[in-house]
């Protein structure tokens, strides 16, 4: 039989309510964008496989809602997320202020050596930006992690930024095999994209 992928890797976005997450993921797991606003209730996840550096790597990337009175819910997933896409709205200031608040969720509940990754979401609607690219640009290094401008709307980075992720968990594992490659778990079947719905067994 042959191999459904090399790699599973668990991604997760955090960020305000608002900012995009749902939108980036969609576009990344769908090719679609909707500008209707259906607020994230707790968490949900979407699958796309990607091949980086010649491997085959299936990204579980996980949704999280951004409102304060699913932070119980949504911190519980943090601990198994190998990398962690921190997401702010480059129209909304207080979205990028709150980011040191979502680094400190990162560091409270996930494990200690994830990936991280800053996202300004938003970039297609310039004439209303508030937050500069070189103000987040030195947040991210003052962390010591990546940082794109990205729009859902527009595809812009979109996938560039994903790819980069994953590509930096794949160096850090050192290309070790993780997840199993023929048995997708019951989860892994849950959400299929279109891009996969052909390898997704949902019976
Ligand atoms: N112009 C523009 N609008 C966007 C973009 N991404 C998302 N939106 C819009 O912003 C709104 C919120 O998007 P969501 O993806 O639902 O936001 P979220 O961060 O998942 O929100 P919660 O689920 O409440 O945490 C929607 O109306 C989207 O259409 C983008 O890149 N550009």
């Amino acid at each position: 039989m042959a191999k459904a992928y090399d790699h599973l890797f668990k991604l997760l976005l955090i960020g305000d309510s608002g900012v995009g997450k749902t939108c980036l993921i969609i576009r990344f797991a769908e090719d679609n964008f909707n500008n209707t606003y259906i607020s994230t209730i707790g968490i949900d996840f979407k699958i796309r496989t990607v091949d980086i550096e010649g491997k085959k790597i299936k990204l579980q990337v996980w949704d999280t809602a951004g409102q304060e009175r699913f932070k119980t819910i949504t911190t519980a997933y943090y601990r198994g997320a190998m990398g962690i896409i921190l997401v702010y709205d480059i129209t909304d200031e207080k979205s990028f202020e709150n980011i040191q608040n979502w680094m400190k969720s990162i560091k409270e509940n996930a494990s200690a050596g994830v990936e991280r990754l800053l996202l300004g979401n938003k970039c297609d609607m310039e004439a209303k930006r508030k937050v500069q690219k070189e103000q987040a640009d030195k947040l991210a290094r003052e962390h010591g992690i990546r940082f794109f401008e990205t729009s859902a709307k527009s595809s812009m980075n979109v996938d560039e930024a994903f790819s980069s992720l994953a590509r930096d968990i794949l160096l850090k594992s050192g290309g070790r095999r993780s997840g199993n490659s023929n048995k997708p778990s019951s989860t892994d079947l849950k959400t299929c994209d279109k891009k996969n719905t052909n390898k997704c067994n949902l019976g």
